[in-house]
């Protein structure tokens, strides 16, 4: 019989969960203090701390037919670990705070934190606490908090785009949205054995990536390094998410519309999807938490180390049509995520 969360109490709970979140703790003196006590002490090496928190909530943001409970906190600690690299940062701790009705099972909540403990170990954070409450039946919030250090450096703003600047990207675009509009169409992956059909193996990478995103969160303070003037993850869209770049920073953003569709819409994403589709998903998909950096005019991009990053357009002057981002001179018809006004 499915053990569930009305079967145990807290400390029980945390008798589980404990044991996962121990594989991340850090040496005694990147983490004086973890979990277990009124509050954890984490070090700031470089003086200062970046601090981020982003949840989930059950049918808004992933369904339970669609991704286990090891996704979601893969996702959820991903999104967070991207928005510390979007400062130039890297992480150094995370706090889990676990909202769920009593008859959630207990492997679904030690599932989550191995997702969260597999992406901490692979960022190099610890665990180091976080907390239960109990909900209404059918209620499941997940929310992480993420602090990381800048090792010294500035932080990279939304705000410090200049004309001139180069725009590029590192990581994906449109994968995450391609992933969910195949869920929303009724597609449920398949698991491409080796004579699947290219086609069936492509969606279920790109519904992997939704399920759990893998983004590039080292590319940051690589960026930061490099001269990034402006840095933002992707999570509501690259054009809702530059137009937050464009307007912190009063410029206008001229993106390359055919480079978006050689580099991201145009191969497996547009044999998924249909070439329109995966466009509109390369402009407006939301939560691929790739970073997008703005960078000195005459930076060479492709030679940053690491993850690669790829020029998709420059900055200009703010014209009459105010801090727009455009593709081939228009404002591209297309909308990013909104939590209260779902597109
Ligand atoms: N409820 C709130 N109270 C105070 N500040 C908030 C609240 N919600 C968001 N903010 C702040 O508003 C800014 C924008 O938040 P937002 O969640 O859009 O950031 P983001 O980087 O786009 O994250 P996401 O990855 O969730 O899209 C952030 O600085 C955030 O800390
Ligand atoms: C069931 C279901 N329906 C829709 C979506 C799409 N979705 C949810 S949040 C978000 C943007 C990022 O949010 P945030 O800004 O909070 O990080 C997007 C694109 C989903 N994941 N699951
Ligand atoms: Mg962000």
């Amino acid at each position: 019989m499915t053990e569930r969360l009305r079967d145990l109490d807290e400390s029980a709970l945390l008798a589980r969960i404990f044991p996962v979140y121990a594989a991340t703790a850090r040496d005694p003196r990147e983490v004086p203090v973890g979990p277990g006590d009124d509050a954890a002490v984490v070090g700031a090496p470089g003086g200062t701390v970046v601090a981020t928190t982003d949840g989930m909530v059950r049918g808004r943001d992933w369904r339970d037919d669609w991704s286990s409970g090891h996704d979601v906190g893969v996702k959820v600690a991903a999104q967070n670990v991207a928005d510390v690299a979007a400062m130039g940062a890297r992480p150094t701790a995370l706090l889990v705070s676990l909202v769920a009705g009593p008859a959630v099972a207990v492997e679904w909540a030690v599932d989550l934190a191995r997702g969260i403990a597999q992406v901490a170990g692979e960022a190099g954070a610890s665990v180091v606490g976080g907390d239960l409450s109990s909900a209404p039946e059918g209620v499941l919030v997940v929310t992480v908090t993420a602090l990381g250090d800048l090792g010294g450096r500035a932080p990279v703003l939304r705000s410090g785009a200049r004309p001139g600047d180069v725009v590029a990207v590192c990581g994906s675009l449109g994968r995450s949205g391609g992933g969910l509009a195949l869920y929303l169409a009724g597609e449920r992956p398949v698991d491409p054995g080796a004579d699947a059909a290219a086609r069936t193996a492509e969606a279920a990478s790109l519904m992997a990536a939704h399920r759990a995103p893998r983004p590039p969160w080292e590319a940051g303070p690589v960026a930061a390094d490099a001269g990034a003037t402006a840095l933002v993850d992707v999570s509501d869209g690259l054009v809702t998410d530059l137009g937050r770049v464009a307007r912190a920073s009063g410029v206008a953003i001229e993106l390359d519309g055919a480079v978006l569709r050689a580099r991201y819409a145009d191969g497996p994403l547009s044999d998924c999807l249909g070439p329109d589709e995966a466009l509109r998903q390369v402009l407006a998909g939301g939560e691929e938490h790739s970073l997008v950096g703005c960078f000195p005019a005459g930076t060479d991009v492709a030679g940053i180390p690491g993850e690669p990053w790829h020029a998709i357009g420059v900055v200009e002057p703010v014209g009459a049509a105010g801090p727009v981002v455009r593709v081939d001179g228009e404002v591209p018809d297309v909308r990013g995520w909104d939590h209260f006004a779902p597109s």
